[in-house]
């Protein structure tokens, strides 16, 4: 196993931190005396943050005035085919070699349901901690409630509140997934909100894979590669919730990060921004657009593009006197899916020459060995993917290693 700051030795769950920040009490993972102290923290009258949310001066970098430069891709035109899935695609190519980000409209969601979803996340997060707690992530989990954070690390901790949970469309599992969430860990008065992001986690879905029909004709491997690749796929809902800051320019509410998953349809609050692209060495803001939804390629996704697509790096920056609310969708394979890009992609001809592990950029992996390395192991940031396929190559090294001691043993 190299000696890397941001890896843990031996695969074992122990977590560790990016760059000196560390995890809390990795043991428990509780740390109820910190989630009380955030309704401190939140309060309108304190004039200063407290340390452990202070970002380093490079992270929390000034931000450009001047709008992130990302297409509009009408979806509903692209599903029609023809020149609305040429135009659809070339748009996609552009963005997604570039900064990884674009705009979706035509896409047919409900704008009642939009409205209901983000109101929704508003009324859950007005409810008395010790409700929301009742929905509090469990230690190395991704879903559930989570304030700053504040049981996973103890420096650079987001401005924000999160609600997570898990939605999956497969004959296996019941058709009432997120349903089930709310009323299981919230009490069954809280079956209309679950309804609500059923609908629309369906609704995203949908969407998701129309986009995933336009990326397949943009990288030339056809309308149903990855479509199909994601239909039996999972994703992770998560609520974001960010607090007025007293010292906005020293706070970040979500720090720059490339997002694990493969890809993102965000819906923002259309009255306040705060997500922000960084694009040629500057932070520009990709400002609430009535009716759009962001979307950003993930890093499962580059992996699957074998590196032609980038990962979108952002942030969502926090404002003295307003809240802000937005809903991220995460797409995600199917969790034992092993993710290999297709051999069209190769680099080098590699395929054709049968070489084709030679014209790989990324090993084989599978999203449960993505989520487990960044709820376990490295917390998310710009530089996920590297790590991540640094840790899986020690993983393999290590687990050969002991094969070949067990075989030596035998001998
Ligand atoms: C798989 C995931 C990890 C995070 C939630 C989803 C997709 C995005 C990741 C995250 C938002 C990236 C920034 C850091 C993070 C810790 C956060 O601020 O919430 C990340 C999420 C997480 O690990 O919970
Ligand atoms: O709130 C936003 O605009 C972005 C949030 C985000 O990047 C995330 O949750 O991964
Ligand atoms: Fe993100």
């Amino acid at each position: 196993m190299p000696e890397n700051p941001h890896l843990s030795s031996g695969g074992s769950d122990q977590p560790v931190g990016t760059d000196g920040v560390l995890p809390v009490s990795p043991a428990d993972g509780k740390n109820d005396g910190a989630v009380a102290a955030i309704e401190l923290c939140w309060d309108q009258r304190q004039q200063k943050i407290p340390d452990p949310f202070v970002w380093p001066q490079s992270d929390a970098l000034a931000s450009s005035e001047r709008e992130l430069d990302a297409p509009v891709v009408h979806i509903g035109a692209a599903m029609r085919g023809g020149a609305g899935m040429r135009r659809a695609a070339e748009q996609v190519a552009a963005a997604c070699a570039s900064h990884g980000l674009f705009q979706v409209t035509g896409h047919g969601l409900d704008p009642a349901l939009a409205r209901a979803a983000l109101d929704g996340a508003a009324g859950f997060f007005r409810l008395p901690l010790a409700t929301k707690q009742r929905a509090r992530r469990a230690p190395g989990n991704v879903t559930g409630y989570a304030a700053a954070h504040v049981d996973r690390f103890t420096a650079n901790l987001p401005w924000k509140e999160t609600l997570s949970f898990a939605h999956r469309t497969s004959a296996a599992v019941s058709q009432q997934v997120v349903i089930d969430y709310f009323t299981s860990v919230l009490g069954s008065d809280y079956q209309p909100l679950g309804a609500v992001y059923q609908d629309y986690c369906e609704a995203m879905k949908r969407v998701s894979l129309e986009i995933m029909e336009v990326i397949g004709v943009s990288l030339g491997v056809g309308r149903s590669c990855y479509r199909d690749f994601f239909a039996d796929g999972g994703a992770i809902m998560r609520c974001n919730y960010y607090p007025p800051c007293p010292e906005p320019e020293r706070a970040l509410g979500t720090g720059p990060h490339c997002d694990p998953s493969a890809l993102t349809l965000l819906l923002q609050d259309s009255a306040v921004d705060g997500l922000q692209v960084l694009a040629n060495g500057e932070w520009r803001p990709v400002r609430p657009r009535p009716g759009a939804l962001v979307v950003n390629i993930g890093d499962t996704f580059v992996a699957l593009s074998n590196g032609r697509y980038r990962s979108c790096l952002h942030r969502a920056v926090v404002h003295r006197e307003r809240e802000r609310r937005s809903l991220a969708f995460f797409l995600c394979p199917r969790d034992d899916r092993v993710v290999r890009p297709p051999p069209r992609l190769l680099d080098g001809g590699a395929a054709a020459s049968g070489q084709e592990e030679e014209g790989r950029r990324y090993p084989d992996f599978t999203w449960a060995d993505m989520a487990r390395f960044t709820q376990r192991h490295y917390r998310a940031d710009a530089r996920t993917l590297d790590a991540f396929a640094r840790w899986l190559g020690a993983a393999a090294t290590s687990a050969s290693q002991s094969q070949d001691e067990a075989a030596e043993e035998t001998v």
